[in-house]
């Protein structure tokens, strides 16, 4: 039987998500949880002829430990997104401490469920989880996971665009780094099967991928940012996560990880100063099985990509360790 759970499951991304997950034959059971609509959001997903059963809650009468109790999956697209002028950080004040009370949540109730954590800005929220279950004492690296996913689609579209394939999903594009403009990093020189960037299209590509959320909150135009792109990109990310929970191999996805804590990180760790990056993650039955580093062989340029998001993610991280550590007094 397995459980899986949407924390902020009647928002734009929360909504698409939670149908594909109640479509996907490997979802049991479905727990949607946001501290508004989720009856409706529930009630209406339920009549849909497929496996999953579904269950919605709301904070009221311990909703959040009903709905997480037990699960084996728990995903994240909780908080407040983007309008247009302002940046992933500029979340950080109001998405912090509801992904750190999320968070405690799945501490307290489901202790070993994979975490994937899509809620804003992800290299400090992800950082903010990793402390709270480290003070739990139920910190798992293998099972916490920043998603990352929806820069790799992007970057497999836009490559796509320009190399002359009929669809990015015939391309893997590794996509390293966090997840914000200038620490999203793409490695074209590892495109699989390869595809030669013209010179005078290099830039531009990098930038359009580094900046394909400001891409979406401009055409939105104050209505949000990438809500469907982004259901489909995190049911990716979650299908591979229970596929190879299942046993499958050979499934493999960046992911903003805990780098000391996972088979093969402390290389990258050790390579970046950095406990936190977005890398190649082969996925197992117990979440990450080992990450390959995705510094080795890359070009001159790619290198100094990879120098700015360092630079930028040190101070995202040490926000979020801090956040957790001193979370401003409520008045
Ligand atoms: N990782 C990534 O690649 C991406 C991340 N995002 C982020 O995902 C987050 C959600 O975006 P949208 O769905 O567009 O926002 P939205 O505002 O449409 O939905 C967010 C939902 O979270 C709920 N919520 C707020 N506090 C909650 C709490 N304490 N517990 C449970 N639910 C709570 C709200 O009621 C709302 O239904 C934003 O932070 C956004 O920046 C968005 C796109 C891509
Ligand atoms: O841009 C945003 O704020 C939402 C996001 O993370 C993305 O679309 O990549």
């Amino acid at each position: 039987m397995v459980k899986a759970v949407v924390a902020g499951a009647s928002g734009g991304i929360g909504q698409p998500l939670s149908l594909l997950l109640k479509l996907c034959p490997l979802v049991d059971e479905l727990a949607l949880y946001d501290v508004v609509n989720t009856p409706g959001v529930a009630t209406d997903i339920s009549h849909i002829s497929s496996t999953a059963k579904v269950t919605g809650y709301l904070p009221k009468d311990d909703g959040g430990k009903l709905a997480f109790k037990d699960a084996d999956i728990i995903v994240i697209p909780a908080g407040i997104p983007r309008k247009p002028g302002m940046t992933r950080d500029d979340l950080f004040k109001i998405n912090a401490g509801i992904v750190k009370s999320l968070i405690e949540i799945a501490a307290d109730v489901a202790p070993n469920a994979f975490i994937l954590v899509i809620s804003n800005p992800v290299n400090s929220t992800v950082p903010i989880a990793a402390e709270v279950l480290k003070a739990k004492g139920v910190f798992n690296a293998q099972k916490l996971f920043g998603v990352t996913t929806l820069d790799v689609v992007r970057a497999e579209t836009f490559v796509a665009e320009i190399g002359g394939k009929k669809t990015g999903s015939e391309l893997t594009v590794p996509v390293i780094g966090g997840h914000s403009g200038e620490t999203i990093v793409p490695i074209f020189s590892k495109i699989s099967p390869s595809v030669t960037i013209p010179d005078d299209k290099y830039d531009a590509l990098v930038n359009r991928v580094q900046f394909g959320g400001d891409e979406v909150v401009k055409a939105k135009d104050g209505a949000g940012s990438a809500t469907l792109s982004m259901a489909f990109a995190g049911f990716r990310f979650a299908e591979k996560v229970l596929k190879a929970a299942k046993g499958e191999k050979g499934l493999v996805e960046p992911s903003f990880v805990y780098l000391p804590g996972v088979p093969g990180g402390e290389e990258i760790a050790k390579a970046t100063g950095l406990d936190f990056f977005s890398v190649p993650v082969e996925l197992g039955p117990n979440g990450v099985e080992k990450v390959t580093n995705p510094l080795t062989g890359i070009t001159e340029k790619e290198k100094s990509l990879v120098d700015i998001a360092i630079e930028g993610l040190k101070g995202n991280i040490e926000k979020g360790v801090s956040f957790a550590h001193n979370p401003p007094q409520k008045l």
